[in-house]
């Protein structure tokens, strides 16, 4: 079984905000749409809400934050997860505490990882992260505990503003030669990402527009977003072209579990249901219930609202005659 909310979107992924913390500061950083310096739900509350979601057809888990890898208990955590046998568990990190974790996160059943890697200059990269330059050292030698680790399926998350889109070759070339993949993340104005949004947005469009001059198209995601996928020099680029993009939303599968405890129906907006009781009383109809509510109340954020008129015109006149 499957949830499909009012807009034929079926709810296939559910990403999970283990903190609300972050070692880093980004300063384009959405924080996954939630609040700062809130309570988090312990490992076996998260493993009890992924229970939930496997019964309505969830079947893939994503970690994020904040920071996850700060989480003490990050690694029981994973083991929750991954007791459940969901299809797909991954993790996405800002890569500082990889060096030190990534054989355990491997073992733990952590599937895949996503690293944050906006830039290869020390300095440019503490500039965008908030960080010192000696930071990226440890991030890149991070990387390379997690290959030796003995994960495959490595994505390099970048996200493109004015300050390093003249980067995104360099880091193709990077993620050729180490055997990653690169996800090209446009910026989103969310968080401290919309209070900088005018100075420094790029609108990927541009940029997928000069690498198809070398590269070609391989499909489309469409367990998510209708991503594009392309092969540039080798490598396999994914496409995260989210602003005033109704094809992005329209093939929206995922809901976010925020730390404290909502379901939250859109990275952009509320509404959100709150599910920390339901959560922490075990309550696994109830939460089922909350779960099914979240999903009627999804609804895309960018839409294509010449399209949706014509359609909703096409049914008035089907029901007129
Ligand atoms: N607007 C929006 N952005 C999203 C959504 N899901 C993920 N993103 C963004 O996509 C970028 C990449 O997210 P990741 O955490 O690396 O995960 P992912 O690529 O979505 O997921 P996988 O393909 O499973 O690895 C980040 O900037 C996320 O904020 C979504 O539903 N809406
Ligand atoms: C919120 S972070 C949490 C995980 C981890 N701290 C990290 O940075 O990888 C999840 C992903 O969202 C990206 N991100 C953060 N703010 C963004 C924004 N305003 N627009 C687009 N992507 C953003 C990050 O670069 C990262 O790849
Ligand atoms: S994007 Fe990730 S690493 Fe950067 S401040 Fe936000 S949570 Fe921290
Ligand atoms: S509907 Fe909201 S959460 Fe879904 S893809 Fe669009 S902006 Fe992201």
């Amino acid at each position: 079984m499957v949830l499909i909310d009012r807009y034929g979107r079926p709810l296939l992924k559910l990403r999970i905000v283990v903190d609300s913390e972050c070692n880093f500061n980004c300063f384009f950083c959405h924080f996954e749409g939630q609040s700062r310096h809130v309570p988090s739900l312990t490992p076996e509350d998260i493993g009890f809400a992924a229970e939930a979601a496997m019964r309505i057809g969830v079947m893939d888990f994503k970690l994020t934050g904040g920071e996850p890898l700060l989480r003490r208990d990050i690694i029981k955590i994973i083991e929750e997860l991954s007791l459940r046998k969901p299809k797909d568990l991954s993790l996405t990190t800002n890569g500082y505490l990889l060096g030190e974790l990534a054989s355990r996160l491997h073992e733990a059943g952590l599937m895949r990882l996503n690293v944050s890697l906006h830039s290869l200059k020390p300095e440019r990269y503490a500039f965008i992260t908030g960080t010192s330059p000696k930071v990226f050292n440890k991030v890149i030698d991070g990387l390379m505990k997690a290959k030796d680790a003995g994960f495959t399926n490595i994505k390099l998350n970048m996200v493109v503003t004015r300050v390093n889109v003249d980067e995104v070759d360099d880091l193709i070339s990077f993620a050729a030669k180490h055997g990653f993949s690169l996800q090209l993340i446009e910026l989103m104005p969310v968080g401290y990402g919309e209070v900088n949004f005018d100075e420094n947005y790029v609108d990927l469009n541009t940029v997928v527009k000069q690498l198809m001059e070398r590269g070609r198209f391989l499909g489309s995601r469409v367990d998510l977003h209708n991503r594009p996928l392309l092969s540039v020099d080798g490598v396999k680029v994914e496409v995260v072209k989210n602003y005033m993009n109704p094809s992005f939303c329209a093939g929206c599968t995922t809901m976010r579990l925020t730390s404290d405890g909502w379901l939250k129906t859109c990275l952009y907006k509320p509404p959100s249901v709150r599910v920390w009781d339901l959560i922490k009383s075990r309550d696994l109809e109830g939460l089922i219930k909350a779960f099914q509510r979240a999903n009627e109340l999804r609804e895309p954020n960018f839409r294509n609202t010449d399209n949706q008129l014509r359609l909703s015109n096409i049914k008035v006149r089907l029901r007129v005659g």
